[in-house]
């Protein structure tokens, strides 16, 4: 336990006020003393509140269990339940129509429709590579993963496959034939590029001379030594670069000397401080605050070795062009940053208040992200985050309106201790709770003026679907989950709430996360589904994935969409409370076997990775070998997954003990290669062991089935003993 300071009657660990006194406050006009005096102030009217809102939450779930319980064995009577629902204040009345007035939002959340990137903050080299995917190459995105298929003599083989590097430039071609046509003929038969009196010009094989079908998607270009080395082409709202280089030999490959097409990818990044990050105290979220700073000053820097070299990544400048009229001008070389920060369950000992109590960890990272983003409101670095003036904050895990509103003044609060213009700060709210989607357009109307997303986190979502209704039945296999009634409803619904509520234009309405980060091809022929729903951004794992999932927003024009969608009738309340429990399961041993094995799997593979390393997010291998991302989303599916089959005698105590063991020593297996990584077999006594016993055993228990209660537990646990306490 680290030294604490002691301000305003608060206990700060000492590590957090260094930070504050010594790397945030200064140049903020804000003294460090001035931000705790007003912390502590916040935390007496605001501290009772949040524990009132989980006693809510705690409160509901238990009437939601007892109608189950009192019914079991009789028929589901979905109007009852929907009346009960209505009766307890969990389905609120719906109020009028309105449309958010959120002012001073960026281009990239209110007009551009793109790939939103989600990145642990605290792994400074990740978030910074993240900040910069903004912009990707096409060629490498499609050279480095299946998308080009690795047969037909195109296998990743040596240092370059002219097979393979033919075949990413017939993809790149047809992308551009599809993206900014040609008045007659196809980029694949262009010999030569220029620019005559401000428009593009384009030569073919043919010897015929040709140029855009639409000359204004031409936007500018940049000269080398007299040449053109890159052209500046837009469609949908989103730029892109042909890129002209002979350093490379696939150049080689086509007579116009193309070196790569670079795609604005990651329109917007999710900073994340919550699900993919595992900060169990005062030195973990000092670790995660400060890369945010340096992210908000625009100085952060990591240095690592790469393939044998130290390589120093640090935030990309702005990209500057000539425009076809001969004036020059700057777009975006970074992604535009929000922050997720913590929901309103957990507390930390990062700081305990006046009466000795951690205080909410949310609390305290509305305060201090919102410090740091001080720099950025402020512009004292070119590399400026938000041109309009505005902090993005994300939240999740939000219950209801009343959370909304809570977290509402929450930003209130902080807006007067930092003296920011009302409604700087922005919120994002996830919308991944069922309370929330089920009242989503009285949660939105709650922060009406500050709101900038409204995002299906189906994760989460799925979770808590499992968990409030443990009681009624056995739910359906995981992979069931997808097509449930429920799930399709959700998806639209929110789509629906969003575009009845103005979003369009304003906000973002944005979809879920891609969980399987090698699986490109299989991202391609299905995440396109995300834009056609309506969907202004849709979550990717990572930069390649961003720079891939661009192409389904250059395929549809989403404002279009949004447009057309607006005509068609709002999802079903009913459909979304249909409940995802099989009545008669008919389930073979093999099958619930299976699910088991991989439930459990899943959830071991990213639990040791968790408790032994601090890793918030992982890829862990499925049974069959595909690399799924892993983050505390997914494994609250699975430990609610397995609890809820255990509750109903689906699975038994000691099968799943047994697959526990099997399971574990295959994790054992797959870490070989980690010389870090300390085997939990033959004992099967390991703190990450407990800890996902514990998450299965008492899940039922755990507050909405949330892992992060065991996981900050077990964590802090196996911090302590290394330490030797
Ligand atoms: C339900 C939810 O809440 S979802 C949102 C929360 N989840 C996340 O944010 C997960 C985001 N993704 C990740 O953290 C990672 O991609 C993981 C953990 C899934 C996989 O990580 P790894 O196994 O290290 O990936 P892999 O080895 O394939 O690639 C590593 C390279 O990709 C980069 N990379 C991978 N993911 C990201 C990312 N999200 N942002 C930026 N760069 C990334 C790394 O910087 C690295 O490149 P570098 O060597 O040039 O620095
Ligand atoms: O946060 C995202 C989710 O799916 O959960
Ligand atoms: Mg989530």
């Amino acid at each position: 336990m680290s030294a604490r300071i002691t301000v305003a009657g608060l206990q700060i660990a000492k590590p957090l006020f260094d930070l504050v006194r010594d790397e945030i406050a200064p140049g903020t006009g804000i003294s460090s003393d001035h931000v705790w005096q007003g912390f502590a102030d916040m935390l007496r009217e605001l501290t009772p509140r949040n524990r009132a809102l989980l006693t809510r939450r705690d409160e509901l779930q238990a009437r939601i269990d007892a109608w189950h319980l009192e019914r079991r064995g009789q028929p589901h009577d979905a109007a009852a339940y929907k009346q009960h629902l209505v009766d307890i204040g969990y389905l609120l009345p719906e109020g009028e129509d309105f449309v958010i007035g959120t002012e001073n939002v960026d281009a990239e959340i209110a007009r551009i429709a793109g790939p939103q990137l989600v990145v642990p903050v605290n792994n400074a080299r990740y978030a910074l590579n993240a900040a910069n995917a903004r912009w990707g190459s096409l060629f490498d995105a499609l050279y480095g993963t299946d998308v080009i298929p690795y047969d037909g003599g195109a296998e990743q083989k040596g240092a370059f496959n002219p097979v393979r590097g033919s075949k990413v430039i017939t993809y790149a071609k047809a992308f551009l034939d599809e993206a900014t046509p040609l008045r007659e003929g196809s980029y694949i038969d262009a010999i030569a590029y220029t620019v005559k009196a401000g428009q593009l010009a384009v030569t073919l094989s043919s010897g015929a001379h040709t140029g855009l079908r639409d000359p204004g998607q031409f936007k500018g270009y940049q000269e080398k030594s007299g040449a053109i080395s890159s052209l500046l082409l837009a469609h949908h709202g989103l730029y892109f670069e042909i890129h002209f280089n002979t350093d490379h030999p696939i150049h080689e490959l086509h007579p116009t000397g193309i070196r790569d097409i670079f795609l604005e990818a990651a329109i917007t990044t999710i900073m994340d401080c919550e699900d993919s990050v595992a900060a169990v105290d005062a030195g973990d979220k000092v670790n995660v605050y400060r890369n945010w700073l340096g992210l908000m000053k625009g100085e952060l820097a990591s240095s690592f070795d790469k393939g044998g070299k130290t390589l120093t990544r640090s935030l990309n400048p702005d990209r500057r062009y000539r425009s076809p009229e001969g004036r020059d001008f700057e777009i975006p070389g970074r992604s535009l940053m929000l922050v997720r920060t913590v929901g309103h369950l957990m507390t930390t000992d990062a700081v305990l208040d006046e009466a000795g109590n951690e205080v909410f960890e949310g609390l305290l990272d509305g305060l201090i992200v919102s410090t740091c983003a001080l720099h950025d409101l402020k512009g004292t670095s070119p590399l400026r985050n938000s041109r309009a003036g505005s902090v993005y904050i994300v939240k999740p895990k939000q219950h209801g309106p009343d959370e909304v509103a809570f977290t509402v003044d929450l930003f209130a609060r902080i807006e007067d201790v930092l003296n920011l213009p009302k409604n700087t700060l922005k919120l994002g709210v996830m919308d991944e709770e069922r309370r929330t989607t089920l009242n989503l357009k009285e949660c939105i109307r709650a922060a009406r003026e500050r709101l900038i997303f409204i995002n299906t986190g189906f994760l989460d979502r799925t979770g808590d679907e499992i968990h409030t209704s443990m009681e009624a039945g056995p739910v359906l296999r995981k992979g069931e989950m997808k097509s449930a009634a429920w799930l399709r409803a959700y998806e639209n619904w929110n789509v629906d709430i969003g575009l009845t509520c103005g979003l369009a234009g304003r906000a973002q309405i944005g979809k879920g996360m891609w969980t399987m980060p090698d699986r490109m091809a299989a991202m391609m022929a299905s995440k396109q589904t995300h834009p056609e729903a309506g969907a202004s951004c849709a979550w990717v794992p990572s930069p390649t994935a961003a720079t891939l999932h661009a192409i389904h927003y250059h395929r549809v024009d989403v404002f279009a969409r949004q447009q057309a969608l607006r005509e068609r009738p709002q999802a079903a309340l009913d459909d979304l409370l249909a409940i995802p429990v099989v009545t008669k399961p008919a389930w073979s041993a093999e099958d619930i076997q299976q699910e088991l094995d991989n439930n459990i799997q899943g959830l071991l593979g990213y639990v040791v990775r968790w408790i032994d390393q601090g890793m918030g997010a992982s890829k862990v291998p499925d049974l069959d070998n595909v690399g799924l991302m892993e983050d505390r989303a997914t494994l609250r599916i699975a430990s609610q997954h397995i609890a809820n089959w255990l509750h109903h005698g689906v699975i038994s105590e000691t099968q799943v003990m047994g697959a526990l063991r099997r399971m574990a020593r295959l994790v054992d297996q797959q870490n070989a290669g980690d010389p870090q990584y300390v085997n939990m077999a033959p004992h099967y006594i390991s703190l990450a062991f407990q800890a996902a016993q514990d998450m299965i055993f008492h899940g039922r228990r755990a507050p909405n089935g949330y892992t992060e209660p065991t996981l900050h537990r077990r964590r802090r646990q196996f911090k302590a003993a290394l330490r030797g306490d």
